[in-house]
């Protein structure tokens, strides 16, 4: 197979999975972006097309999930009066990050598909916080991508070596890298991590320094931004936002909106701690799911009605959790967290015992 599918991240592995496609005369490619439903960039092995699936993809899958999503490898075919091509299947993924969307029956939309690790940058600048990691790697295990915890700006800190220390006794087995792009130190493991081919996420922060590791994987510059494609045969204008872009190290990073809104562990965190009280009488609830509405032994409901929670205060949280499309917190959700199979459910996990650095980072 030509090299540009291999600098996405081809292999043996993928060929043996594509093998009934490709006696079915489809072509591989993979997700570059999603533009909107039903349409995606897709990338093969010579270039850059306009993916769309149609009517028989819908009557094939019904779900959601079976649609493609940045970072899958699908089944292609072209059209010839047309410089489109139809999509016809998505392989199996290795790997998925997952959001549920809005709504009772919660709907799964998958926002990045075949990461192979996902990295949680933190700055020393600031403290890191052992809620967030521990949320974060319920989300890296559940999406089945290796879970790498990166320490950046380790050239500000007095002891990086002891944070990383601190930080890799909370998560025994997980690699935990301390960085400084400044001194150019700790690059040579994540240049290791980021081999051709690898697809790779960076969550984190603003200002963590995602981008200029991402920079730093390579000797040489490299600016994640979308490209401009100017035209196609028809001369038709069609410009393509890439969310999976290769860095000239040869990784390949997944960069998408969804990704992104998936670190709800700063709102989740917050709207938590904001709402202390809420989630301590929650706890308190007869009910294991109550939704502290009708239900008999409500403590919130009672609190309420006792006026022990000002109503203002009670709205203003459902309000905040409608907004960000959290659960109600119960005792179910607030105990049992760590075998919810939601991650999304942990918004309330309270904090247990011991000692807690606090910080936004
Ligand atoms: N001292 C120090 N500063 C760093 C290091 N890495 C990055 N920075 C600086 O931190 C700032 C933020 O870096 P970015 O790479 O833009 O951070 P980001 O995580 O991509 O931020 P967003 O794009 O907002 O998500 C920049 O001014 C960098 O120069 C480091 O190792 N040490
Ligand atoms: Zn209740």
């Amino acid at each position: 197979m030509s090299n540009l599918l291999t600098d996405f991240g081809w292999n043996d592995q993928w060929a043996a999975a594509f093998a009934p496609h490709a006696a079915a005369g489809y072509a591989p490619a993979r997700v570059v972006c999603e533009l909107r439903r039903k349409f995606y960039a897709v990338q093969d092995e010579t270039k850059e097309w306009l993916g769309e699936c149609r009517g028989g993809f819908f009557h094939r899958h019904a779900q959601t999930s079976d649609f493609p999503a940045v970072g899958d490898w699908v089944a292609i075919s072209h059209r010839s009066d047309d410089d489109r091509v139809d999509i016809h299947a998505v392989l199996p993924r290795r790997t998925k990050f997952s959001r549920r969307a809005a709504g009772e029956e919660q709907i799964e939309q998958v926002v990045a598909a075949n990461i192979d690790a996902v990295l949680l940058v933190s700055g020393l600048d600031r403290n890191y916080n052992p809620a967030r990691i521990q949320r974060f790697l319920v989300a890296a295990r559940e999406s089945g991508a290796e879970p790498v915890i990166v320490l950046n700006k380790c050239d500000v800190h007095p002891d990086p070596a002891a944070v990383q220390r601190e930080v890799q006794a909370l998560v025994p087995g997980v690699r935990v890298l301390l960085t400084s792009t400044v001194r150019r130190q700790g690059l040579k493991p994540l240049r290791e991590l980021a081999r051709p081919g690898v697809t790779l996420a960076l969550l984190g922060s603003s200002g963590v320094g995602k981008s200029t590791l991402a920079n730093a994987l390579s000797n040489d510059d490299f600016l994640p931004t979308g490209e401009v494609r100017e035209k196609d045969s028809k001369g038709r204008h069609t410009t393509t936002r890439r969310e999976l872009v290769r860095a000239p190290g040869g990784a390949l990073l997944i960069d998408t909106p969804g990704l992104r809104e998936l670190q709800l562990w700063d709102v989740e965190d917050g709207v938590a701690e904001a709402f202390a009280d809420i989630v301590e009488l929650a706890r308190q609830c007869r009910f294991t799911d109550c939704r502290h509405q009708n239900e008999p032994g409500c403590a919130v409901r009672t609190a309420l009605e006792s006026g022990a929670l000002a109503a203002e205060r009670y709205a203003h949280y459902v309000k905040l959790t409608q907004e960000h499309n959290l659960k109600p917190v119960a005792r179910k959700t607030a105990r049992t967290v760590a075998n919810q199979p939601g991650w999304r459910k942990k918004a309330f996990e309270p904090k247990r015992g011991g000692r807690r650095i606090t910080s936004d980072d």
